[in-house]
């Protein structure tokens, strides 16, 4: 049985801010939260941090760290996430040696995958699917099929993600997607809870 929940929300320089973003997130009971923050200093980072782990903490929504274990482990996050030029998941374990926490792995192709799975991630992020501005360097895009035949095959729970929003979504779940990440689709409204909830009502209609 594939792990079902939907949507992850990555934050990465919304307009209503961190804080606003991640309450629209909680109340619409989004299951993970990341925290993106590029081109920010570490003090900037931690700062927003304390903030999202109090608007998360006791809720339903977990609450991811990207990049960087030593911030996750600092603001007792529930979980980090690491690309294929972060650190590596061996050491970011030894780190953060603690039971329970999260640890997510970036894919970018069914070799990535595979060899993912040896290094027991919590989930996979299998992307970009479609070319996206949000990724500074971002790997070649999978396109619809690819990206849902990963999704499909492996047996680690997975996110899809890289330019999906509210008008590609279906294609991407009939697809075989079934967790997915929309950055800019949420991230650059002035109502981000509209837009959580547009996606998530996406979604209910093809997989619940
Ligand atoms: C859930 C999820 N999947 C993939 C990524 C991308 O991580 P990475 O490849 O390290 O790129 P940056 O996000 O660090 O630019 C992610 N952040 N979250
Ligand atoms: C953060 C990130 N990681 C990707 C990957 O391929 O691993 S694509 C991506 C950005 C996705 O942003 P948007 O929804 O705005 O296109
Ligand atoms: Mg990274």
């Amino acid at each position: 049985m594939k792990i079902s929940y939907g949507l992850y929300m990555v934050m990465t320089n919304p307009v209503v801010g961190y804080e606003e973003c991640a309450r629209a997130g909680v109340r619409c009971g989004v299951p993970f939260i990341q925290l993106r923050m590029k081109n920010a200093t570490r003090d900037e980072i931690v700062s927003e941090a304390w903030k999202v782990r109090e608007v998360t903490r006791g809720t339903d929504s977990l609450f991811i760290v990207n990049d960087d274990v030593t911030i996750a482990k600092e603001v007792d996050a529930d979980g980090v996430h690491l690309g294929q030029g972060d650190m590596s998941l061996a050491e970011a374990r030894k780190i953060w040696n603690v039971p329970g926490k999260i640890f997510g792995l970036s894919t970018h192709s069914e070799k990535q995958a595979e060899t993912a799975i040896d290094q027991k991630p919590d989930y996979i992020g299998i992307g970009p699917i479609f070319p996206t501005p949000t990724k500074a360097i971002a790997d070649p895009d999978l396109g619809v099929e690819r990206a849902g035949a990963i999704a499909k095959s492996t047996p680690l729970p997975h996110v899809v993600l890289g330019g999906i929003d509210g008008t590609n979504l279906a294609e991407i779940l009939q697809a075989g997607a079934v967790n997915y990440c929309a950055v800019r689709a949420i991230m650059q409204s002035p109502e981000p809870e509209v837009e959580i909830r547009k996606l998530q009502n996406i979604w209910a209609e093809y997989i619940l």
